[in-house]
């Protein structure tokens, strides 16, 4: 299309309220703001429109009319999104799910349930919840977050140690492709080697193959009686023997860490209460199902094993389901606590049992480099996932703080990379990590991406700029 032929915004948003309607279509400052961007907040949004599809055949006419007059669209669910994968920065075209958000289809046999994408996560597990089943990916941005965006994300969260991420409960997908085709994935089935999963696919594929619009989802049963410990801990090499230990007798449903400094914020910005008086270079949070006294004791004999050992030096176990949930508020309000000091924010991993070395060189890197920066730790250290937020100084202004990360994270990444670990464990690439996806994936590995990409999306309109250029 030559430069003559671009089509005039005007048209576009003409042709897009054809589609879905005049009151469908926004372009007003509020909405271009609100959806041109997720949590990340680095860059500026600036999107033509943002749609509000209604059904499947309209997410296709817009993908097809995308293809026709060559704009780009941007998915956009609850834009919770850590690393700019919903950023629409450059006149493109939001679809957002906000209006595809109905559950139906549940069956008890199958435990499935079909979610259009924009089903709020924290909806589809009271719905399982009313039914006595559980959805189990969780995460503290649940209440906001979208089914869609998640599968998009393949998001993971603080149970991922025993249910696995998003991508484990996707039984079925309806995608429309970037080249506007309608394909229904897998349908539900359990077992299905009838060729190629193109379903897979499309998990973790951050909008850039095409569009979810709807989803069956696996549910499981619910677990009972959950309870959580939290325990002191001196340094990592305790962390992983208790982590042993426990393992070796119980099945956790979270194995979870963070440092007193995280501790110390979320205590003084929430007022959930410190578990225990002693303070601790760093604390482990593990949750099992309680199933009885046996299972009580024997975790119990568990922590008295690791405080004679000397891996732990205090600790404390939830005896109540507050208790339980304020234990789970120490780890889960340090994301929100610490925005506030806009962090510069790094989702690394390795293999579980290289965590103790991985944390260290990272740590040293960074505070040789910059031994002013305050640096907060907390992750999913069971499944190797750690998160490292760096903070602002008050004194430095926004940019030069970003720009001197950039360079350290240069570094960190060299270290994820001889670790043989992810520059992006759970929060995708987006657009803050692609210029490092190299650390991760191998050149050949990039290219055969980058070919899925054309076979799906032949015109480059599905979210470009994403996981790659
Ligand atoms: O804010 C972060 O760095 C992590 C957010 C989230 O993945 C979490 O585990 O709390
Ligand atoms: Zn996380």
């Amino acid at each position: 299309m030559s430069a003559s032929q671009i089509p005039s915004s005007a048209n576009v948003i003409k042709d897009l309220q054809a589609i879905v309607g005049e009151d469908k279509v926004r372009s007003d400052a509020e909405i271009l703001l609100s959806h041109g961007r997720d949590w990340t907040k680095v860059h500026t949004p600036a999107p033509l429109a943002v749609v509000f599809p209604r059904t499947a055949a309209e997410v296709q006419a817009i993908v097809q009319l995308a293809n026709k007059l060559e704009f780009a669209i941007v998915p956009s669910g609850g834009r919770t999104g850590l690393s700019g994968g919903a950023v629409a920065a450059n006149g493109e075209v939001v679809v957002s799910f906000d209006y595809m958000s109905h559950i139906s289809d549940f069956d008890p046999i199958d435990r499935t349930v079909v979610c259009q994408a924009g089903v709020i996560t924290e909806q589809l597990q009271d719905f399982a919840e009313e039914r006595g089943l559980f959805y189990p990916v969780d995460f503290a941005s649940a209440g906001s977050s979208q089914i869609g965006g998640n599968i998009a994300t393949n998001a993971g969260g603080i149970k991922v140690i025993r249910y696995g991420m998003t991508r484990d409960w996707v039984a079925g997908l309806k995608v429309v492709t970037g080249n506007g085709d309608l394909l229904e994935l897998n349908r539900g089935l359990l077992k299905n080697n009838a060729g190629y999963d193109l379903r897979q696919l499309f998990i973790g594929a951050e909008g850039t193959l095409g569009l979810i619009i709807e989803a069956t989802m696996q549910l499981t049963r619910q677990p009972k009686n959950l309870t959580a410990f939290v325990l002191g801990v001196e340094d990592f090499n305790g962390i992983m023997n208790l982590f042993n230990r426990f393992q070796a007798e119980m099945d956790l449903t979270a194995f979870e860490f963070f440092s007193e400094q995280a501790l110390q914020k979320v205590v003084a910005h929430s007022k959930v209460p410190r578990p225990f008086e002693s303070t601790c270079p760093y604390y482990a949070l593990l949750e099992f199902e309680c199933l009885n006294d046996e299972v009580e004791a024997q975790a119990m004999a568990l922590f008295e094993t690791c405080v004679e050992e000397g891996w732990v030096s205090d600790g404390v176990m939830s005896q109540s389901l507050e208790q339980l949930k304020n234990l789970w508020r120490l780890r889960e309000d340090i994301s929100e606590t610490i925005s506030q000091w806009t962090p510069y924010k790094n989702d690394i991993s390795t293999i579980i049992s290289r965590v103790p070395n991985f944390l260290e060189a990272v740590e040293s890197l960074v505070t040789a480099q910059y031994p002013d920066f305050e640096i907060i730790w907390f992750g999913h250290i069971g499944d190797g996932n750690l998160h490292l937020n760096i903070l602002k100084p008050d004194d430095l202004d926004k940019e030069t703080f970003f720009a001197q990360c950039a360079k350290v994270s240069v570094g960190v990444f060299e270290i994820v990379e001889k670790f043989g670990g992810s520059v992006s464990a759970e929060h995708g690439v987006g657009l803050l990590k692609k210029d490092y996806l190299s650390y991760s994936r191998s050149e050949t590995e990039i290219a055969l991406m980058r070919q899925v990409k054309h076979v799906f999306d032949p015109k480059g309109i599905m979210n470009p700029g994403k996981i790659f250029d």
